[in-house]
């Protein structure tokens, strides 16, 4: 029998809940344990699993799932990596995830470990998407069209801005890759509704786009966490125009993250040393099985 992949998952919010479901549907993966910053009061759900504040409290972990939020990741993967660690994360802000790589690069290949950066759906499965459809039309123009739907990277930034209790940030899409945000936050008592609309619309993850905050008495009552995206790309094959590649697809967020994030898990274990983007690894490895039967099966 082949030796399962040992993975801990580091941060257990959302995506860390649907990552454990994740891992155990997947046969070539055993989980090492969950990893949270304070184990506090124990969870019942977690009861099967050893819940620590160190992964080095863990027995063996090949690869590390960060289901940290985005903006911890640099430093959490960092840590990891420098012990030898493997990771994945689902870092979303597109703008620095060239420099996220190049930071965790030298420490991964210093370590022998390996790392996927920006390996959700979007960053992640939807770059791999973009990527084939450059690849059939390489000139043109594509569009990536979310929603209407939750933002989990959105949501998480609003809900750390002072005052705001729980947050829920939804995307509406009004074309051509131009979003519209309705972010509906619960405050804390005392907090002063202007400041926190200022300071979230100044915030980075929704400073460039229109954006809409509401108070409400209770976030929970509203949340769903269906997303959805509509890619499309149009271009050019050669010399001949007008190529019209569509992409779309509506999901649980959360649970579709997750499940590319164990796929990258899976994918790090085939890999050389350092860090790497979703287009950078070939598909193959994310995928569980030998690799003529997914050559006979899929090509
Ligand atoms: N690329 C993509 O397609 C997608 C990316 N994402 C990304 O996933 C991230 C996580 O989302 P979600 O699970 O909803 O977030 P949650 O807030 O539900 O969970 C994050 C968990 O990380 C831990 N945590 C909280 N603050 C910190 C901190 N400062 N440093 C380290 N760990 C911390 C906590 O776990 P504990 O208490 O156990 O330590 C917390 O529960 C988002 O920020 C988003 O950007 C999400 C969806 C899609
Ligand atoms: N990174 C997103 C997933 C892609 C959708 C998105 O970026 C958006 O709704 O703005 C998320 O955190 O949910």
């Amino acid at each position: 029998m082949t030796k399962k992949i040992r993975a801990a998952v580091v941060g257990y919010g959302n995506i860390g809940k649907y990552a454990i479901e994740a891992l155990n549907a997947a046969d070539d993966f055993e989980i090492a344990g969950v990893v949270r910053r304070s184990t506090g009061e124990p969870l019942s759900e977690l009861a099967a699993y050893q819940v620590v504040d160190d992964i080095d409290k863990l027995y063996h972990v090949d690869v590390a799932i960060l289901c940290s939020p985005t903006r911890a990741i640099k430093q959490v993967a960092q840590k990891i990596l420098a012990k030898g660690i493997n990771t994945v994360d689902s870092f979303d802000v597109h703008s620095q995830i060239v420099d996220l790589k190049n930071t965790l690069d030298p420490i991964a290949k210093a370590n022998n470990a390996v790392s996927v950066v920006a390996a959700g759906w979007d960053p992640g499965s939807d770059s791999i998407v973009r990527a084939l459809m450059l690849a059939m039309a390489p000139k043109g123009i594509t569009y990536t069209n979310f929603g209407p739907g939750m933002s989990m990277g959105h949501s998480v930034a609003a809900r750390a801005i002072p005052g705001v209790k729980e947050a829920l940030s939804v995307t509406v899409p009004m074309g051509t890759g131009v979003h519209r945000r309705l972010v509906y936050v619960e405050l804390e008592q005392g907090a002063d509704f202007a400041t926190v609309e200022k300071t979230l619309k100044a915030d980075d993850y929704f400073a460039s786009d229109e954006t809409h905050v509401k108070q409400v008495d209770c976030v929970d009552n509203l949340k769903d966490m269906g997303h959805g995206v509509h890619l499309t790309h149009k271009g050019v094959s050669g010399e001949t125009q007008n190529q019209l590649f569509e992409y779309s697809m509506r999901i649980n967020n959360p649970a579709l993250t997750s499940q590319f994030l164990v796929s990258a898990a899976r994918a790090t274990t085939k890999l050389n040393s350092g860090a790497y983007t979703v287009i950078e690894v070939a598909p193959i490895h994310f995928l569980q099985g030998e690799t003529d039967k997914l050559i006979e099966r899929l090509v």
